[in-house]
């Protein structure tokens, strides 16, 4: 299951799949002359539920596939549409299946949970380890050392791009930072980029959970932006490589911007069918005037790092040969300055407007909340999933 179908799938949670794997009562317990019993197929499917780790959504496909031509034989259901996303991805898997005999189907169901479970016994064996290393983080590595607290965004793979569980993780690690004894708090990626912004696959859900999902994903959104708008001390933005979209309008309620000169700055999004955010609709203009705002926030015009220095969103630009070493020396040598006063001179800057802030980023996630369910913004989406166009 390669390509589109795989991609469309993503953000089906695991629970889903689980549900969707619930054995019917009146199945069987005998055994076949051919591969596995029907007690084995039973127990693959509990063994499914007691799975920790999401195998990813290929494989879930398959398993939700080889389950479905097991238990009722060859897909003849009406295929779900074009804009049924999810359903359309479990259909089209099934269906490939063809005439393929249930029998077989329930052996390759029963090898490919076996294959799972023996897999994810040995990480279990290495976990511990990692798991100490990020404290309970699994999309981001905190670590705090020389007065510095360091939030990395660690989806390297997908460029950073911000799933809903990462939102809600770099909100608890902001809680943690403005807490904790350090005096500077950093954000930044690892990797290629800096982020590529939302992640699309967030969009992927059943058009009946549209009009919910869109409430929730405002209500996420506004509390996101929020904890940057009162973040109480120097917050510094280590912009290792291209940003977009929100990791891009988000660096205006930053103290301090540093930019590799590899780093690009792209919001694309009319081209994504949806409006501003964290406040850029306020804060750009303001910053670099309402006609180079336009270029950026409506048009998607993307920045070199030295035009967006140019232009008052970046602090300094840095050769990427030397920036990690030329960053972080400087940034050990603010984080002995004087704590406090750093956070009542920041908190100065930043108090005029606090509340002005706070109006526009609730009014931007309600106009937000309307784009994603427009036909303007799914088409966008659909665009991107099945690559037929790149930004
Ligand atoms: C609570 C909700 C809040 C919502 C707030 C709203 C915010 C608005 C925005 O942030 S708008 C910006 C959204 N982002 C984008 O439009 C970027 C989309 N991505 C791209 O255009 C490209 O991926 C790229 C230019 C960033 C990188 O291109 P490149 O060719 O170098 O690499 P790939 O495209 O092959 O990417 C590698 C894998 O990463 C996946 N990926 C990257 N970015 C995203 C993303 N934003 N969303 C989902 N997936 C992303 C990409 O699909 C590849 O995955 P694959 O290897 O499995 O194919």
């Amino acid at each position: 299951m390669a390509g589109v179908t795989g991609r469309l799938v993503r953000g089906w949670c695991l629970r889903a799949v689980r549900s969707s794997l619930q054995v019917p009562a009146q199945l069987h317990m005998s055994k076949t002359a051919m591969g596995a019993s029907q007690k084995d197929f039973e127990s693959a499917v509990n063994q499914m539920k007691l799975l920790k780790k999401d195998p990813g959504n290929e494989v879930k496909l398959k398993l939700y596939a080889h389950y479905k031509q097991a238990t009722e034989g060859p897909c003849n259901t009406p295929k779900p549409g074009v804009f049924d996303l999810i359903n359309k991805a479990k259909w089209d898997a099934w269906n490939a299946l063809g005439n393929l005999p249930k029998e077989t189907a329930r052996q390759n169901y029963v090898d490919l949970v076996s294959g799972l479970s023996s897999s994810s016994d040995s990480s279990s064996q290495v976990k511990p380890e990692a798991d100490r290393k990020q404290a309970g983080y699994e999309t981001l590595v905190m670590t705090s050392e020389d007065g510095i607290t360091k939030i990395m965004l660690n989806r390297p793979t997908k460029m950073n791009a911000l799933t809903t569980q990462m939102y809600q993780e770099i909100m608890l690690a902001l809680e943690a930072a403005s807490k904790d004894d350090s005096t500077i708090t950093v954000l930044t990626g690892n990797g290629s980029y800096f982020s590529s912004g939302n992640d699309l696959t967030n969009f992927v859900i059943s058009p009946d959970e549209l009009e919910e999902r869109a409430r929730r994903g405002a209500i996420l959104l506004r509390d996101f932006v929020g904890c940057f708008i009162d973040f109480p001390k120097p917050l510094v933005a280590v912009v290792n490589g291209p940003a977009v979209g929100i990791s891009v309008t988000i660096l205006r309620l930053f103290d301090l911007v540093y930019a590799s000169d590899r780093a690009t700055f792209h919001t694309p999004f009319s081209h994504l069918g949806q409006t501003p955010e964290a406040c850029s609709s306020y804060t750009f203009p303001s910053l670099m005037g309402p006609a180079k705002a336009a270029e950026m926030l409506i048009f998607g015009k993307k920045l070199t790092a030295a035009e967006a220095c140019a232009r008052g969103l970046v602090t300094e630009v840095f050769p990427d040969s030397t920036f990690q070493k030329e960053v972080w020396t400087r940034l050990k040598a603010y984080s002995k300055l004087p704590r406090n006063a750093l956070r009542i001179s920041k908190q100065m800057i930043r108090n005029h407007e606090k509340e002005k802030l706070h109006a526009i980023n609730a009014e931007e996630s309600r106009i937000l909340q309307e784009r994603w369910q427009s036909d303007e913004c799914m088409n966008a989406i659909m665009n991107f999933l099945s690559r037929k166009a790149k930004l």
